[in-house]
């Protein structure tokens, strides 16, 4: 990064700008310069100071989401102060910052609405949206939600804007993505949740949800205008709900440098968290899955453990023969009329269950457990608590070393605590999830929790995509990413049970993952940038949080 840039604002629109506002950190030679005398007080502070003081009266703020709420008002006044702050306070801030309290600031976004933010396309400036991107300055990575599945909490409308800065902050904190440069999107295509319609601080295009062909108008439009304005530019599907997670990913997939983070990004997360726990995927094949929720997440999941396994060595029919995926009525059965295309080549053939023991028409999770010996449970259904004792005791007596990933979202979602995983299984479960969850005390024994959460994957799979310059971004891109995580997990951290990284190394596993990313990208045929920029993109995050000194332009 330069330490000294070229600046053509002056007086209060500089200070406006949160880009460029340093506050009480402008130098006197500055504050003369850039007509700033009179408007800041006396004394002037580093960035440092500056944290202290921000650190301070965040302290004030008694719950999360008020906490959340000053910290979004100091990013709309100062993002190198916001990301200053975080970066110092990393483990504390995520949660408060990102899951689980994003999920709470999104359903009261509107009551609590105090500045805009991002891009909102809906059906009265689609378009146009040629001459709007004009207006937006220049863009390397994008989040798009249609908010219709935010986290497990469902259709939150235009509120889901919020899920998209919350991905965006991570970007830029544990990736290095210049803020400047990155752009929240929503498609306020409607809602059909009655409490938002009826609510009368609700902001978003108040009418039902648009489906179909008036719903695909508005984003093709969207991709078309923002391919011409921004041809690099990475885009990250986010929240979408289980149908059109898929059917947006596979229309665009080749078309830009995209994926869906639910799909892809949880796929690898999950993967990861098992190779760990499997002694770097040396017992996973021994392993046998049951994947509770066949939406976006589970899909992904179960699509990426079916990679890794092949990867190991499994062949095609052995890998999908290790892997039993649950939905809503039970296990997914071939010739169910229900099926969708994804999950259909995870559906289990009838006579695979022949001499199963089962009490109704389909098998029960249970009864699944019971009769498959299953070994590894992993929770994507958004069902709180669905893990309940029976169930966990009952994958403990197939394995000494029972894993259960609680990937659901936000907190109260989690299929089961870590605190009952581990009673009900005397100790033995290797545990993760995917909110932040306390240590937990058993038996004279503290438990460290991973958080098995998709932000150790995204940041890094888009810092690699960037760096290596790729055109599109395939499945393998992701598998590699999963290994790469899967490898920053120490040992020290494995011994107290969690098969994740801490929170406080986000950046390190994520420039991990990034390295491994651009370097399959490379063996893919996909990078075009030279080898020497590439590992220079990859050495150093292009932004951090730190205060350059401002020239005029006719003196630069
Ligand atoms: N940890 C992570 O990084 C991560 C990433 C993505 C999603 N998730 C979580 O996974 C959950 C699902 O998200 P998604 O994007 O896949 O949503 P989705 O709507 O695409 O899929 C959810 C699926 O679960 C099924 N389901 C609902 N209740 C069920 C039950 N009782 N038993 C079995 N299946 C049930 C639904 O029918 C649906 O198919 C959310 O809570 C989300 O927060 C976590
Ligand atoms: O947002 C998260 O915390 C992870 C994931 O993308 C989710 O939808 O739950
Ligand atoms: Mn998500």
């Amino acid at each position: 990064m330069k330490t000294s840039i070229p600046v053509s604002l002056q007086g209060r629109a500089l200070l406006q700008d949160p880009f460029l506002n340093k506050g009480t950190a402008f130098t006197p030679e500055e504050r003369a310069r850039f007509h700033l005398e009179g408007r800041l007080p006396p004394r002037v502070e580093t960035l440092h100071e500056q944290v202290q003081r921000m650190y301070a009266q965040y302290q004030e703020n008694h719950n999360p989401l008020e906490k959340h709420l000053f910290l979004r008002s100091l990013q709309e006044y100062n993002r190198t102060l916001y990301y200053a702050l975080l970066q110092n306070h990393v483990e504390e801030m995520l949660p408060i910052v990102y899951t689980p309290t994003v999920g709470e600031a999104i359903q009261t976004y509107s009551t609590n609405f105090r500045e805009p933010r991002g891009l909102v396309v809906n059906r009265e400036n689609y378009i146009r949206l040629d001459e709007i991107l004009e207006e937006y300055d220049d863009t390397e990575l994008v989040v798009a939600t249609d908010a219709e599945g935010i986290l497990g909490i469902g259709d939150q409308g235009f509120g889901g804007i919020g899920i998209s800065i919350g991905k965006l902050t991570l970007y830029t904190l544990v990736a290095g993505f210049d803020p400047a440069r990155t752009l929240p999107v929503v498609f306020d295509v409607g809602t059909d949740n009655q409490s938002l319609l009826q609510d009368p601080y609700y902001l978003g295009m108040r009418e039902p949800r648009l489906r179909g062909e008036a719903y695909f108008e508005i984003l093709d439009a969207f991709i078309e205008a923002f391919q011409k304005r921004f041809p690099h530019a990475i885009l990250q599907w986010e929240d979408f709900s289980r149908g059109n997670a898929f059917r947006v990913l596979e229309r665009y997939r080749n078309r830009l440098p995209s994926f869906n983070d639910d799909i892809q990004g949880t796929g690898a997360t999950a993967l990861a968290g098992l190779i760990a726990a499997t002694d770097q995927g040396k017992h996973l094949k021994d392993q046998k899955f049951l994947v509770l929720g066949a939406g976006a997440g589970g899909m992904g999941v179960t699509g990426q453990i079916y990679q890794g396994l092949l990867q190991l060595g499994l062949s095609a029919e052995e890998a999908r023969s290790r892997i039993y995926l649950m939905g809503r009525n039970g296990l997914l059965l071939q010739g169910d009329s229900r099926l969708e295309d994804h999950q259909a080549p995870f559906a289990r053939a009838v006579q695979d269950i022949q001499n199963w023991t089962f009490a109704g028409q389909i098998p029960s999770m249970l009864e699944t457990i019971q009769n498959a010996g299953i070994t590894a449970l992993l929770g994507l259904s958004g069902a709180g608590g669905a893990f309940t004792e029976e169930v966990v005791r009952a994958v403990h007596q197939n394995t000494s070393t029972p894993l259960i990933f609680a990937l659901s979202n936000p907190t109260h979602l989690a299929e089961v605590t870590p605190e009952h995983a581990l009673a009900w299984t005397d100790g033995a479960a290797i545990v993760a999830t995917g909110s932040p969850f306390p240590d937990v005390y058993h038996a004279g024994r503290i438990y460290e929790i991973g958080q098995g959460n998709n932000t150790f994957i995204f940041p890094g799979v888009g810092w690699g995509v960037q760096a290596a310059g790729a055109s599109t971004i395939p499945d393998e891109l992701f598998t590699a990413a999963a290994f790469a995580l899967a490898e920053t997990v120490s040992t020290e951290r494995l011994q107290k049970g969690a098969v994740f990284p801490r929170i406080a190394d986000l950046f390190r596993a994520n420039q991990h993952v990034a390295r491994k990313v651009a370097a399959t990208a490379v063996a893919l045929g996909l990078s075009s940038r030279p080898v020497a920029e590439m590992e220079a993109a990859l050495q150093e995050p292009e932004w951090a949080p730190v205060y350059r000194t401002y020239l005029p332009v006719d003196d630069s």
